[in-house]
Protein backbone atom coordinates (compact mmCIF):
# COMPACT_ATOMS: atom_id res chain seq x y z
CA UNK A 1 0.00 0.00 0.00
CA UNK A 2 1.16 3.62 -0.94
CA UNK A 3 2.54 5.84 1.88
CA UNK A 4 1.85 9.50 2.41
CA UNK A 5 2.99 12.62 3.43
CA UNK A 6 1.33 15.16 6.19
CA UNK A 7 3.26 18.53 5.84
CA UNK A 8 2.55 20.25 8.98
CA UNK A 9 1.99 24.06 9.45
CA UNK A 10 0.41 26.54 11.31
CA UNK A 11 -1.08 23.30 12.97
CA UNK A 12 0.84 21.44 15.22
CA UNK A 13 -1.64 19.07 16.91
CA UNK A 14 -3.09 15.33 16.32
CA UNK A 15 -6.70 16.06 17.35
CA UNK A 16 -9.03 17.85 14.74
CA UNK A 17 -6.07 17.78 12.15
CA UNK A 18 -8.20 17.01 8.38
CA UNK A 19 -4.78 16.57 7.27
CA UNK A 20 -3.93 13.63 9.22
CA UNK A 21 -7.35 12.27 9.11
CA UNK A 22 -6.96 11.98 5.54
CA UNK A 23 -3.56 10.28 5.50
CA UNK A 24 -4.88 8.11 8.33
CA UNK A 25 -7.80 7.35 6.04
CA UNK A 26 -5.54 6.43 2.94
CA UNK A 27 -3.97 4.03 4.77
CA UNK A 28 0.19 3.40 4.20
CA UNK A 29 2.68 4.46 6.26
CA UNK A 30 2.58 8.66 7.11
CA UNK A 31 5.55 10.30 7.03
CA UNK A 32 4.75 13.76 9.17
CA UNK A 33 6.90 16.39 8.23
CA UNK A 34 7.60 20.42 9.61
CA UNK A 35 9.74 22.48 7.67
CA UNK A 36 11.09 25.33 9.14
CA UNK A 37 11.61 27.46 5.87
CA UNK A 38 13.25 31.33 5.82
CA UNK A 39 13.76 31.19 1.86
CA UNK A 40 11.10 30.72 0.06
CA UNK A 41 9.76 34.13 -1.46
CA UNK A 42 7.96 36.72 0.45
CA UNK A 43 7.41 34.36 4.08
CA UNK A 44 8.40 36.65 7.00
CA UNK A 45 10.81 35.24 9.29
CA UNK A 46 9.33 34.38 12.78
CA UNK A 47 10.35 36.73 15.80
CA UNK A 48 12.04 35.78 18.85
CA UNK A 49 9.39 34.82 20.80
CA UNK A 50 7.52 32.72 18.33
CA UNK A 51 10.69 30.97 17.79
CA UNK A 52 11.03 30.08 21.34
CA UNK A 53 7.13 28.55 20.97
CA UNK A 54 7.65 26.65 17.88
CA UNK A 55 10.87 24.80 19.44
CA UNK A 56 8.87 23.74 22.43
CA UNK A 57 5.53 23.10 20.32
CA UNK A 58 7.77 20.85 17.84
CA UNK A 59 9.07 19.01 20.77
CA UNK A 60 5.27 18.51 22.38
CA UNK A 61 3.86 17.42 19.02
CA UNK A 62 7.20 14.61 18.39
CA UNK A 63 6.33 13.38 22.40
CA UNK A 64 3.12 12.74 20.93
CA UNK A 65 3.09 11.20 17.76
CA UNK A 66 5.81 8.95 19.48
CA UNK A 67 3.50 7.77 21.65
CA UNK A 68 1.05 6.76 18.37
CA UNK A 69 3.68 5.21 16.95
CA UNK A 70 4.94 7.78 14.43
CA UNK A 71 7.77 9.85 13.92
CA UNK A 72 8.42 13.88 13.47
CA UNK A 73 10.44 14.43 10.17
CA UNK A 74 12.29 17.82 10.57
CA UNK A 75 13.50 19.73 7.56
CA UNK A 76 14.96 23.36 7.17
CA UNK A 77 15.00 25.36 3.86
CA UNK A 78 12.78 25.75 0.76
CA UNK A 79 9.40 24.03 1.33
CA UNK A 80 8.78 23.21 -2.09
CA UNK A 81 12.23 20.94 -2.09
CA UNK A 82 11.70 19.45 1.50
CA UNK A 83 8.18 18.07 0.62
CA UNK A 84 9.39 16.60 -2.53
CA UNK A 85 12.23 15.11 -0.91
CA UNK A 86 10.20 13.42 1.50
CA UNK A 87 7.56 12.12 -1.36
CA UNK A 88 10.75 10.31 -2.47
CA UNK A 89 11.92 9.51 0.76
CA UNK A 90 8.89 8.16 1.91
CA UNK A 91 7.83 6.55 -1.10
CA UNK A 92 4.45 8.25 -0.90
CA UNK A 93 1.88 8.80 -3.60
CA UNK A 94 -0.27 11.51 -1.82
CA UNK A 95 0.61 14.29 0.25
CA UNK A 96 -1.97 16.34 2.29
CA UNK A 97 -2.05 19.48 4.16
CA UNK A 98 -4.32 22.21 6.31
CA UNK A 99 -4.57 25.61 4.10
CA UNK A 100 -2.28 28.85 4.86
CA UNK A 101 -4.33 32.18 4.17
CA UNK A 102 -1.30 34.64 3.69
CA UNK A 103 -0.47 35.16 -0.15
CA UNK A 104 2.90 34.16 -0.15
CA UNK A 105 2.36 31.05 1.81
CA UNK A 106 -0.37 30.21 -0.71
CA UNK A 107 1.75 30.60 -4.08
CA UNK A 108 4.50 28.46 -2.72
CA UNK A 109 1.57 25.75 -2.17
CA UNK A 110 -0.29 26.28 -5.19
CA UNK A 111 3.09 25.98 -6.72
CA UNK A 112 3.77 22.66 -5.27
CA UNK A 113 0.26 21.13 -6.07
CA UNK A 114 1.06 21.33 -9.26
CA UNK A 115 4.10 20.05 -9.40
CA UNK A 116 3.04 17.06 -7.33
CA UNK A 117 -0.04 16.44 -9.72
CA UNK A 118 2.64 16.67 -12.59
CA UNK A 119 4.36 13.91 -10.71
CA UNK A 120 1.45 12.17 -10.44
CA UNK A 121 0.95 12.48 -6.67
CA UNK A 122 -1.75 13.36 -5.29
CA UNK A 123 -2.13 16.51 -3.16
CA UNK A 124 -5.30 17.76 -1.06
CA UNK A 125 -5.87 20.43 1.03
CA UNK A 126 -8.01 21.42 4.03
CA UNK A 127 -9.76 24.23 6.06
CA UNK A 128 -8.55 23.20 9.72
CA UNK A 129 -7.41 26.52 10.76
CA UNK A 130 -10.25 29.21 10.15
CA UNK A 131 -13.82 28.74 10.83
CA UNK A 132 -14.83 30.91 7.50
CA UNK A 133 -12.67 30.52 4.44
CA UNK A 134 -12.12 34.14 4.03
CA UNK A 135 -13.64 34.03 0.26
CA UNK A 136 -16.62 32.54 1.17
CA UNK A 137 -17.91 34.86 3.75
CA UNK A 138 -18.87 38.10 0.71
CA UNK A 139 -21.07 41.19 1.08
CA UNK A 140 -23.78 41.47 -1.11
CA UNK A 141 -21.94 43.16 -4.17
CA UNK A 142 -19.47 40.31 -3.69
CA UNK A 143 -16.39 42.11 -2.46
CA UNK A 144 -14.54 41.40 0.92
CA UNK A 145 -15.78 42.79 3.80
CA UNK A 146 -14.55 45.96 5.60
CA UNK A 147 -16.31 46.38 8.96
CA UNK A 148 -16.52 43.88 11.29
CA UNK A 149 -20.30 43.56 12.62
CA UNK A 150 -21.71 42.77 9.32
CA UNK A 151 -18.57 40.37 8.62
CA UNK A 152 -19.79 38.65 12.17
CA UNK A 153 -23.03 38.09 10.95
CA UNK A 154 -22.65 36.77 7.63
CA UNK A 155 -20.42 34.75 9.43
CA UNK A 156 -23.35 33.49 11.72
CA UNK A 157 -25.25 33.45 9.17
CA UNK A 158 -23.28 30.57 6.59
CA UNK A 159 -23.96 28.01 9.42
CA UNK A 160 -22.77 26.18 12.34
CA UNK A 161 -18.97 25.33 11.97
CA UNK A 162 -18.35 21.57 11.37
CA UNK A 163 -17.63 19.09 14.26
CA UNK A 164 -14.22 18.51 15.44
CA UNK A 165 -12.03 15.50 14.23
CA UNK A 166 -10.67 12.90 16.47
CA UNK A 167 -7.07 12.14 16.81
CA UNK A 168 -5.51 9.09 15.10
CA UNK A 169 -5.19 6.10 17.82
CA UNK A 170 -2.00 4.84 15.61
CA UNK A 171 -0.09 5.65 13.22
CA UNK A 172 3.13 3.67 11.37
CA UNK A 173 5.75 6.45 10.03
CA UNK A 174 8.11 5.66 7.43
CA UNK A 175 12.54 5.59 7.48
CA UNK A 176 13.12 9.12 6.67
CA UNK A 177 15.83 11.13 7.85
CA UNK A 178 15.04 14.47 10.22
CA UNK A 179 17.09 17.16 11.48
CA UNK A 180 17.79 17.41 15.03
CA UNK A 181 15.42 20.17 16.83
CA UNK A 182 18.33 21.48 18.61
CA UNK A 183 20.46 22.23 15.62
CA UNK A 184 17.89 24.73 14.60
CA UNK A 185 19.15 27.04 17.21
CA UNK A 186 15.34 28.46 17.85
CA UNK A 187 15.96 28.92 21.70
CA UNK A 188 17.68 32.24 22.84
CA UNK A 189 21.20 31.84 24.46
CA UNK A 190 24.05 34.86 25.86
CA UNK A 191 21.55 36.34 26.99
CA UNK A 192 18.77 33.80 27.55
CA UNK A 193 15.92 35.71 28.03
CA UNK A 194 12.73 33.00 28.32
CA UNK A 195 13.26 32.12 31.53
CA UNK A 196 9.62 34.34 32.46
CA UNK A 197 8.39 32.72 29.26
CA UNK A 198 8.83 29.47 30.60
CA UNK A 199 7.32 29.44 33.90
CA UNK A 200 4.25 31.53 31.95
CA UNK A 201 3.05 29.11 29.03
CA UNK A 202 3.19 25.44 28.22
CA UNK A 203 3.78 25.12 24.28
CA UNK A 204 1.49 22.30 22.75
CA UNK A 205 -1.82 20.27 22.43
CA UNK A 206 -1.76 19.31 26.10
CA UNK A 207 -0.86 22.66 27.22
CA UNK A 208 -3.84 24.23 24.56
CA UNK A 209 -6.47 22.25 25.92
CA UNK A 210 -5.32 22.26 29.46
CA UNK A 211 -5.98 26.47 29.11
CA UNK A 212 -9.06 25.78 27.29
CA UNK A 213 -10.56 23.33 30.22
CA UNK A 214 -9.10 26.12 33.36
CA UNK A 215 -11.02 29.13 31.20
CA UNK A 216 -13.95 26.98 31.59
CA UNK A 217 -13.87 26.09 35.09
CA UNK A 218 -12.97 29.33 36.10
CA UNK A 219 -13.40 32.13 34.39
CA UNK A 220 -15.67 31.92 31.14
CA UNK A 221 -18.76 32.91 33.75
CA UNK A 222 -16.94 36.50 34.42
CA UNK A 223 -15.49 37.12 30.88
CA UNK A 224 -17.51 40.05 29.63
CA UNK A 225 -17.24 41.95 32.55
CA UNK A 226 -13.85 41.03 33.94
CA UNK A 227 -11.97 41.03 30.53
CA UNK A 228 -10.79 44.32 30.83
CA UNK A 229 -9.07 44.23 33.94
CA UNK A 230 -5.07 43.28 33.33
CA UNK A 231 -4.91 42.13 36.83
CA UNK A 232 -7.62 39.23 36.54
CA UNK A 233 -6.71 36.50 34.66
CA UNK A 234 -10.19 36.74 33.01
CA UNK A 235 -9.07 36.10 29.43
CA UNK A 236 -8.13 32.40 28.11
CA UNK A 237 -5.01 32.97 26.79
CA UNK A 238 -5.52 30.61 24.12
CA UNK A 239 -4.01 32.78 21.55
CA UNK A 240 -0.42 31.50 21.08
CA UNK A 241 -1.67 27.55 20.82
CA UNK A 242 -4.13 29.50 18.10
CA UNK A 243 -1.53 30.95 16.56
CA UNK A 244 0.64 27.70 16.24
CA UNK A 245 -2.73 25.32 15.72
CA UNK A 246 -1.93 23.13 19.10
CA UNK A 247 -5.48 23.83 19.13
CA UNK A 248 -8.56 24.36 16.17
CA UNK A 249 -11.61 27.41 16.43
CA UNK A 250 -13.82 24.31 15.74
CA UNK A 251 -12.54 22.80 18.94
CA UNK A 252 -13.32 25.95 21.24
CA UNK A 253 -16.29 26.36 19.16
CA UNK A 254 -17.31 23.04 19.64
CA UNK A 255 -16.54 22.88 23.57
CA UNK A 256 -18.38 26.63 24.05
CA UNK A 257 -21.51 24.12 23.17
CA UNK A 258 -21.23 21.85 26.50
CA UNK A 259 -21.08 25.27 28.77
CA UNK A 260 -24.56 25.81 30.97
CA UNK A 261 -26.47 28.47 28.88
CA UNK A 262 -26.38 30.79 32.50
CA UNK A 263 -22.73 32.14 30.50
CA UNK A 264 -24.66 33.10 27.74
CA UNK A 265 -23.56 36.87 27.62
CA UNK A 266 -19.87 36.18 28.32
CA UNK A 267 -19.78 33.24 26.34
CA UNK A 268 -21.44 35.40 23.22
CA UNK A 269 -18.58 38.01 23.97
CA UNK A 270 -15.93 35.66 24.41
CA UNK A 271 -17.21 33.81 20.43
CA UNK A 272 -17.15 37.29 19.29
CA UNK A 273 -13.19 38.04 19.61
CA UNK A 274 -12.79 34.40 17.89
CA UNK A 275 -15.21 35.93 15.53
CA UNK A 276 -12.20 39.25 15.53
CA UNK A 277 -9.44 36.50 14.77
CA UNK A 278 -11.93 35.57 11.37
CA UNK A 279 -11.85 38.83 10.11
CA UNK A 280 -8.22 40.06 10.95
CA UNK A 281 -7.18 36.73 8.39
CA UNK A 282 -10.45 37.53 5.85
CA UNK A 283 -8.38 41.24 6.08
CA UNK A 284 -5.21 39.31 5.34
CA UNK A 285 -6.50 37.09 2.52
CA UNK A 286 -7.74 40.44 0.74
CA UNK A 287 -4.90 42.93 1.54
CA UNK A 288 -2.02 40.40 1.65
CA UNK A 289 0.14 43.63 2.38
CA UNK A 290 -1.59 44.54 5.55
CA UNK A 291 1.98 44.25 7.49
CA UNK A 292 3.57 47.23 5.56
CA UNK A 293 0.57 49.00 3.94
CA UNK A 294 -1.80 51.81 5.17
CA UNK A 295 -5.25 49.79 4.76
CA UNK A 296 -6.24 53.33 4.20
CA UNK A 297 -4.15 54.73 1.44
CA UNK A 298 -4.96 58.27 2.70
CA UNK A 299 -2.49 57.68 5.81
CA UNK A 300 0.27 57.15 3.19
CA UNK A 301 0.78 60.61 3.29
CA UNK A 302 1.02 60.58 7.58
CA UNK A 303 3.79 62.96 9.38
CA UNK A 304 5.41 60.36 11.64
CA UNK A 305 8.20 61.29 13.45
CA UNK A 306 11.04 60.11 11.42
CA UNK A 307 12.65 57.19 13.62
CA UNK A 308 16.61 57.97 12.74
CA UNK A 309 16.66 61.24 14.91
CA UNK A 310 18.24 61.25 17.87
CA UNK A 311 14.49 62.38 20.07
CA UNK A 312 12.59 59.95 18.30
CA UNK A 313 15.36 56.86 18.23
CA UNK A 314 15.48 57.88 22.17
CA UNK A 315 11.57 57.53 22.29
CA UNK A 316 10.73 54.14 21.05
CA UNK A 317 14.08 52.42 22.77
CA UNK A 318 11.70 53.96 26.33
CA UNK A 319 8.48 52.36 24.44
CA UNK A 320 10.24 48.98 24.28
CA UNK A 321 11.79 49.33 27.73
CA UNK A 322 8.79 50.19 30.09
CA UNK A 323 10.46 53.30 30.53
CA UNK A 324 7.51 55.79 29.48
CA UNK A 325 7.15 57.48 32.90
CA UNK A 326 3.71 56.09 32.31
CA UNK A 327 2.88 53.47 34.68
CA UNK A 328 -0.03 51.51 32.86
CA UNK A 329 2.40 51.94 29.56
CA UNK A 330 5.02 50.86 31.18
CA UNK A 331 3.81 47.43 32.99
CA UNK A 332 2.27 46.31 29.42
CA UNK A 333 5.72 46.86 27.68
CA UNK A 334 7.43 45.09 30.88
CA UNK A 335 4.82 42.27 30.62
CA UNK A 336 5.74 41.89 27.02
CA UNK A 337 9.17 41.49 27.45
CA UNK A 338 8.90 39.25 30.81
CA UNK A 339 6.13 37.25 29.37
CA UNK A 340 5.40 37.47 26.21
CA UNK A 341 2.28 38.25 25.83
CA UNK A 342 0.45 41.48 26.97
CA UNK A 343 -3.16 41.83 28.33
CA UNK A 344 -6.02 42.90 24.92
CA UNK A 345 -6.31 46.58 26.99
CA UNK A 346 -2.89 46.90 27.51
CA UNK A 347 -2.16 46.05 23.75
CA UNK A 348 -4.51 49.22 22.96
CA UNK A 349 -3.01 51.31 25.37
CA UNK A 350 0.58 50.67 24.61
CA UNK A 351 0.16 50.96 20.74
CA UNK A 352 -2.41 54.05 21.21
CA UNK A 353 0.35 56.03 23.04
CA UNK A 354 3.24 54.85 20.56
CA UNK A 355 0.83 56.21 17.47
CA UNK A 356 -0.47 59.37 18.74
CA UNK A 357 0.92 60.45 21.80
CA UNK A 358 4.78 59.71 20.52
CA UNK A 359 3.92 59.85 16.31
CA UNK A 360 5.92 57.06 15.56
CA UNK A 361 4.83 54.84 12.67
CA UNK A 362 2.74 51.80 13.55
CA UNK A 363 4.81 49.46 11.58
CA UNK A 364 7.54 50.18 13.91
CA UNK A 365 5.23 48.99 16.86
CA UNK A 366 3.89 46.24 14.95
CA UNK A 367 7.52 44.69 14.21
CA UNK A 368 7.86 44.90 18.42
CA UNK A 369 5.51 43.01 18.85
CA UNK A 370 5.98 40.91 15.68
CA UNK A 371 9.33 39.71 17.29
CA UNK A 372 8.38 39.53 21.29
CA UNK A 373 5.28 38.24 21.38
CA UNK A 374 4.17 34.49 21.72
CA UNK A 375 1.33 34.80 19.52
CA UNK A 376 2.33 37.11 17.33
CA UNK A 377 0.37 35.92 14.19
CA UNK A 378 0.70 37.69 10.50
CA UNK A 379 -2.85 38.93 10.83
CA UNK A 380 -4.45 39.60 13.82
CA UNK A 381 -0.65 42.03 14.65
CA UNK A 382 -0.97 44.09 11.90
CA UNK A 383 -5.19 44.52 11.86
CA UNK A 384 -4.80 45.58 15.54
CA UNK A 385 -2.26 48.10 14.90
CA UNK A 386 -3.54 49.61 12.10
CA UNK A 387 -6.93 49.81 13.97
CA UNK A 388 -5.33 51.57 16.78
CA UNK A 389 -3.93 53.31 14.34
CA UNK A 390 -7.22 54.73 12.47
CA UNK A 391 -5.28 53.71 9.12
CA UNK A 392 -7.00 49.90 9.75
CA UNK A 393 -10.38 48.61 8.13
CA UNK A 394 -13.46 49.02 10.78
CA UNK A 395 -10.80 51.48 12.45
CA UNK A 396 -10.74 53.54 16.10
CA UNK A 397 -11.99 57.14 14.88
CA UNK A 398 -8.51 58.77 15.02
CA UNK A 399 -9.38 61.01 17.78
CA UNK A 400 -10.22 57.91 19.88
CA UNK A 401 -6.19 58.44 21.81
CA UNK A 402 -6.37 56.30 25.06
CA UNK A 403 -5.56 58.26 28.03
CA UNK A 404 -2.98 56.03 29.93
CA UNK A 405 -3.89 57.69 33.17
CA UNK A 406 -7.49 57.21 33.10
CA UNK A 407 -7.20 54.15 31.11
CA UNK A 408 -5.10 52.94 34.25
CA UNK A 409 -7.61 54.41 36.90
CA UNK A 410 -10.33 52.71 35.58
CA UNK A 411 -9.26 49.23 34.53
CA UNK A 412 -6.61 48.60 37.72
CA UNK A 413 -8.10 50.57 40.26
CA UNK A 414 -6.37 49.51 43.15
CA UNK A 415 -3.07 49.55 41.45
CA UNK A 416 -2.32 45.32 41.30
CA UNK A 417 -1.13 45.22 37.60
CA UNK A 418 1.07 48.31 37.99
CA UNK A 419 2.93 46.72 41.18
CA UNK A 420 3.25 43.27 39.57
CA UNK A 421 4.84 44.64 36.61
CA UNK A 422 6.79 47.97 38.14
CA UNK A 423 8.01 47.16 41.13
CA UNK A 424 9.82 50.56 41.84
CA UNK A 425 6.20 51.97 42.30
CA UNK A 426 5.51 49.07 44.64
CA UNK A 427 5.40 51.51 47.67
CA UNK A 428 2.53 53.95 46.24
CA UNK A 429 -0.65 53.74 46.99
CA UNK A 430 -3.96 53.33 45.23
CA UNK A 431 -4.33 56.83 44.40
CA UNK A 432 -0.90 58.03 43.44
CA UNK A 433 -0.08 54.99 41.61
CA UNK A 434 -1.39 56.23 38.63
CA UNK A 435 0.44 59.53 38.20
CA UNK A 436 4.19 58.96 39.97
CA UNK A 437 5.63 62.10 38.94
CA UNK A 438 3.01 63.85 41.36
CA UNK A 439 5.03 62.55 44.35
CA UNK A 440 8.03 62.17 43.21
CA UNK A 441 10.36 61.52 46.47
CA UNK A 442 8.40 57.53 46.34
CA UNK A 443 8.73 56.70 43.11
CA UNK A 444 12.85 56.24 43.06
CA UNK A 445 13.88 55.18 39.74
CA UNK A 446 10.62 55.81 37.62
CA UNK A 447 11.50 57.69 34.90
CA UNK A 448 9.83 61.38 34.29
CA UNK A 449 7.34 61.18 31.69
CA UNK A 450 7.98 61.48 28.29
CA UNK A 451 5.93 63.55 26.87
CA UNK A 452 3.09 65.66 28.18
CA UNK A 453 -0.34 64.40 27.56
CA UNK A 454 -2.34 67.05 26.70
CA UNK A 455 -0.12 68.41 24.33
CA UNK A 456 0.91 65.02 22.54
CA UNK A 457 -2.76 64.72 21.70
CA UNK A 458 -3.42 67.79 20.34
CA UNK A 459 0.05 67.15 18.20
CA UNK A 460 -1.47 64.04 17.16
CA UNK A 461 -4.83 65.75 16.29
CA UNK A 462 -3.43 68.63 14.06
CA UNK A 463 -1.91 66.11 12.16
CA UNK A 464 -4.66 64.34 11.75
CA UNK A 465 -6.49 67.11 10.70
CA UNK A 466 -3.65 68.38 8.51
CA UNK A 467 -3.53 64.85 6.71
CA UNK A 468 -7.40 65.22 5.57
CA UNK A 469 -7.11 68.71 4.83
CA UNK A 470 -4.30 68.10 2.60
CA UNK A 471 -2.21 70.20 4.04
C1 LIG B 1 -1.82 46.35 18.99
C2 LIG B 1 -2.39 44.95 19.08
C3 LIG B 1 -1.67 43.87 18.60
C4 LIG B 1 -2.20 42.58 18.66
N1 LIG B 1 -1.46 41.51 18.17
C5 LIG B 1 -1.97 40.26 18.21
C6 LIG B 1 -1.23 39.15 17.72
O1 LIG B 1 -0.12 39.28 17.17
N2 LIG B 1 -1.79 37.91 17.84
C7 LIG B 1 -3.02 37.72 18.39
O2 LIG B 1 -3.48 36.57 18.47
N3 LIG B 1 -3.75 38.76 18.83
C8 LIG B 1 -3.27 40.01 18.78
N4 LIG B 1 -4.02 41.05 19.29
C9 LIG B 1 -5.40 40.80 19.72
C10 LIG B 1 -5.61 40.46 21.20
O3 LIG B 1 -4.95 41.39 22.01
C11 LIG B 1 -5.13 39.05 21.57
O4 LIG B 1 -5.66 38.11 20.67
C12 LIG B 1 -5.58 38.66 22.98
O5 LIG B 1 -5.09 39.59 23.93
C13 LIG B 1 -5.07 37.28 23.31
O6 LIG B 1 -5.37 36.92 24.60
P1 LIG B 1 -6.43 35.77 24.91
O7 LIG B 1 -6.10 34.56 24.12
O8 LIG B 1 -6.52 35.64 26.38
O9 LIG B 1 -7.76 36.42 24.33
P2 LIG B 1 -9.31 36.09 24.61
O10 LIG B 1 -9.94 37.34 25.09
O11 LIG B 1 -9.47 34.88 25.44
O12 LIG B 1 -9.84 35.83 23.14
C14 LIG B 1 -9.88 34.53 22.54
C15 LIG B 1 -9.19 34.56 21.19
O13 LIG B 1 -9.86 35.46 20.31
C16 LIG B 1 -8.90 36.05 19.43
N5 LIG B 1 -8.92 37.51 19.63
C17 LIG B 1 -9.25 38.20 20.74
N6 LIG B 1 -9.17 39.53 20.52
C18 LIG B 1 -8.79 39.68 19.23
C19 LIG B 1 -8.54 40.80 18.41
N7 LIG B 1 -8.67 42.06 18.84
N8 LIG B 1 -8.15 40.58 17.13
C20 LIG B 1 -8.01 39.33 16.65
N9 LIG B 1 -8.24 38.23 17.39
C21 LIG B 1 -8.63 38.39 18.66
C22 LIG B 1 -7.55 35.50 19.81
O14 LIG B 1 -7.26 34.41 18.96
C23 LIG B 1 -7.76 35.04 21.25
O15 LIG B 1 -6.89 34.02 21.64
C24 LIG B 1 -3.48 42.37 19.24
C25 LIG B 1 -4.19 43.46 19.73
C26 LIG B 1 -3.65 44.73 19.67
C27 LIG B 1 -4.46 45.89 20.19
Amino acid sequence: MANSVVWLRDDLRLADNPALTAAARHGGQIAVLYVLDEESEGIRPLGSASKWWLHHSLESLATQLAAIGGTLILRRGCARQAVLDVVAEAEADAVFWNRRYGLAERRVDAALKEELADANIDAESFQANLLYEPWTIRTGAGGPYKVFTPFWRACNDAGEPRAPLSAPEQIRSPQAASEALGSWQLLPTNPDWSPGLGSEWTPGEDGANNRLAEFFDRQAREYATDRDFPAIEATSRLSPHLRFGEISPFQIRHALRSLPAAADKDLQVFRSELGWREFCWHLLYFNPDLATTNYRPMFDRFAWDSPSTAGTAAEIKAWRRGRTGYPLVDAGMRQLWQTGWMHNRIRMVTASFLVKNLLIDWRIGEQWFWDTLVDADAANNPANWQWVAGSGADASPYFRIFNPVTQSRKFDPDGLYLRRYVPELASLGARSIHEPWKTPDDAGSYPAPLVELGASRERALDAYAALKEGR
